[in-house]
């Protein structure tokens, strides 16, 4: 997908960063949040221009969703950057203890530089930062261990920012997805849509469909993914690694055969497909 294919910055996205702009200066920390299944494509190309230096911690949360081999390689990957990734999955819970710890020993250092200079403690104020539908609201949900902030399965429900104290400790913020301007990387973008991190009005489904299946036939683990023995031979009469005379056509056909013709609804009934039975299995993103 080499196109300027995929686009989405809508008018509350471009607000989140003015507002975000405006509130970085009263923030002590950040949580940079990921989605483990594509680490790279979220990213954020600005992210360090805007934070200067301000202390962070690299969240990549997600990580039920992907295998152990992808895990050890980022993992290996951050840390030989010098980064410290937190893997977290925020849904169920997991790793978000050790991410609360690691923001207060974070907070008692920033508190000690402030008693040094003859300040008071005060509460650590944390902002969470991330891409639309990375599970920044199920993360600060799980941290204070109840449902403060609204978390869907669509990108751009958080529509503004809100502070939830954590304990005596921590201020969160829970902030908007952001999203650089334009995707200057179509196939980052590509997996945003798969993934979906960005909303649905940024894309054609028919045409990441298709371009989600030649991903796939580049992806080494495909076999061990089971995708052969998947529904796809029941419910649309392919196999993904068939040959077949023009590989493509068989989405048009499927999409014929079982929705008279409506491509859209057939492309968006396997792209839900796929991120339900697939993505957890395979790599879409490996260092
Ligand atoms: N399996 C799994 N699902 C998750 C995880 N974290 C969040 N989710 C789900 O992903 C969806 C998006 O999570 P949110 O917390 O709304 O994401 P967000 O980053 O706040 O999204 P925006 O409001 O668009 O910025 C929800 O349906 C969550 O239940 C995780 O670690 N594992």
């Amino acid at each position: 997908m080499n196109k300027q294919i995929i686009q989405w910055y809508p008018g509350h996205i471009a607000k989140a960063e003015k507002q975000l702009k405006e509130n970085l200066s009263k923030v002590d920390l950040v949580f940079e949040v990921r989605d483990a299944r594509i680490p790279l494509a979220t990213s954020h190309p600005y992210l360090q221009k805007w934070l200067k230096g301000k202390k962070q911690i690299l969240v990549l949360n997600r990580k039920d969703m992907i295998n152990v081999e992808a895990y050890q390689a980022w993992d290996k990957k951050l840390r030989s950057e010098g980064k410290v990734p937190w893997w977290c999955d925020a849904k169920a819970g997991t790793g978000v203890l050790q991410i609360k710890h690691a923001a207060i020993r974070a907070g008692q250092e920033l508190n000690q530089r402030r008693l040094d200079r003859g300040m008071k403690n005060r509460a650590i104020r944390v902002l969470t930062l991330g891409f639309p539908n990375v599970g920044k609201s199920a993360l600060i949900n799980r941290l204070v261990k109840k449902k403060v902030v609204s978390s869907s399965r669509k990108p751009g429900v958080t529509r503004s920012l809100r502070w939830v104290r954590l304990g005596q400790d921590l201020d969160l913020l829970d902030a908007p997805g952001v999203l650089p301007p334009r995707f200057e990387d179509q196939n980052a973008a590509l997996k945003l849509a798969i993934c979906d991190d960005i909303g649905q009005a940024a894309y054609d489904t028919e045409q990441v469909a298709i371009s989600f299946m030649k991903l796939l036939e580049t992806l080494e683990n495909i076999q061990e993914a089971g995708i052969k023995s998947m529904c796809l031979q029941n419910r649309y009469g392919i196999f993904v690694n068939e040959t077949i005379k023009d590989k493509y056509s068989w989405l048009l056909s499927a999409a014929e055969r079982h929705t008279s013709g409506d491509t859209q609804r057939m492309s968006q009934r396997l792209l839900d497909d796929f991120r339900k039975n697939l993505l957890g299995n395979i790599s879409l993103e490996l260092p």
